[in-house]
């Protein structure tokens, strides 16, 4: 599976996320993560739908919306609305993941679901037949600039082999302290989504940024 790269605008400039969303698209971005946070399933509060929407008139990059927010079937159809082409529920979010994601689905968007670092695999299991990636948390979400827990590569691994055992065909996502050491061990664990935050807005050069990324996979492959 090609990786792909997702900025986190978490990391961006929010003062002026219009040319920073314009900055990600010349710069070989794939898509771009925006992570929409709500101060009670996260302790962090960032933007919600009308940025969003607002964001969607400078950019044609595929927005990846990430809702670490509680009682998400509420707001679904607002962010359908933004301009939204993925949507990321968490699993630990609602009683009624199922029903969710096909809300999700009936409005013709791609449909994902994240777990956090500490959530099994086995909670998504009988969803991972209808779902276009499952996203999986590297850090305990909230903040930017976290480190890498290592034990969340053995749930990258399981997804893995569960997609080709069952022949399922979702992308594995992998958000949080992604670097050019941590997306090699994510990528041979199964992963082809990359969200970096940090790694990417705190460089010099975001268009070297993200082109060390994909040539650090690159290698994995000659
Ligand atoms: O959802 C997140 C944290 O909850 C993020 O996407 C975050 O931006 C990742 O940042 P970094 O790459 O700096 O670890």
């Amino acid at each position: 599976m090609a990786v792909k790269i997702a900025p986190s605008i978490l990391s961006a400039d929010f003062s002026d996320l219009k040319n920073e969303v314009k900055k990600l698209e010349e710069s070989g971005a794939d898509l771009v993560h925006i992570d929409v946070m709500d101060g009670n399933f996260v302790e962090n509060i960032t933007i919600g739908a009308p940025v969003i929407k607002a964001l969607r008139k400078h950019t044609n990059l595929f927005f990846d919306v990430h809702l670490m927010i509680l009682n998400p079937e509420r707001h679904i159809e607002k962010f359908v609305k933004s301009g939204a082409d993925n949507i990321t529920v968490h699993a630990e979010t609602t009683y009624h993941l199922d029903a969710l994601i096909n809300k999700i689905k009936s409005f013709g968007k791609k449909a994902s679901v994240a777990i956090n670092p500490a959530t099994p695999v086995c909670l998504i299991e009988n969803v991972l037949g209808m779902v276009d990636m499952v996203l999986v948390m590297t850090v305990n979400p909230g903040y930017g600039g976290q480190k890498f827990i290592d034990y969340t590569l053995e749930k990258i691994r399981n997804l893995s082999e569960l997609r080709e055992r069952k022949g399922y065909r979702f992308e594995i996502e992998v958000d949080g302290g992604i670097n050019e050491q941590t997306v090699v061990e994510c990528v041979k664990a199964g992963a082809s989504v990359i969200i970096a935050g940090s790694y990417v807005f705190d460089s010099v050069d975001v268009k070297e940024a993200i082109k060390k990324l994909k040539k650090s996979v690159e290698k994995l492959n000659e």
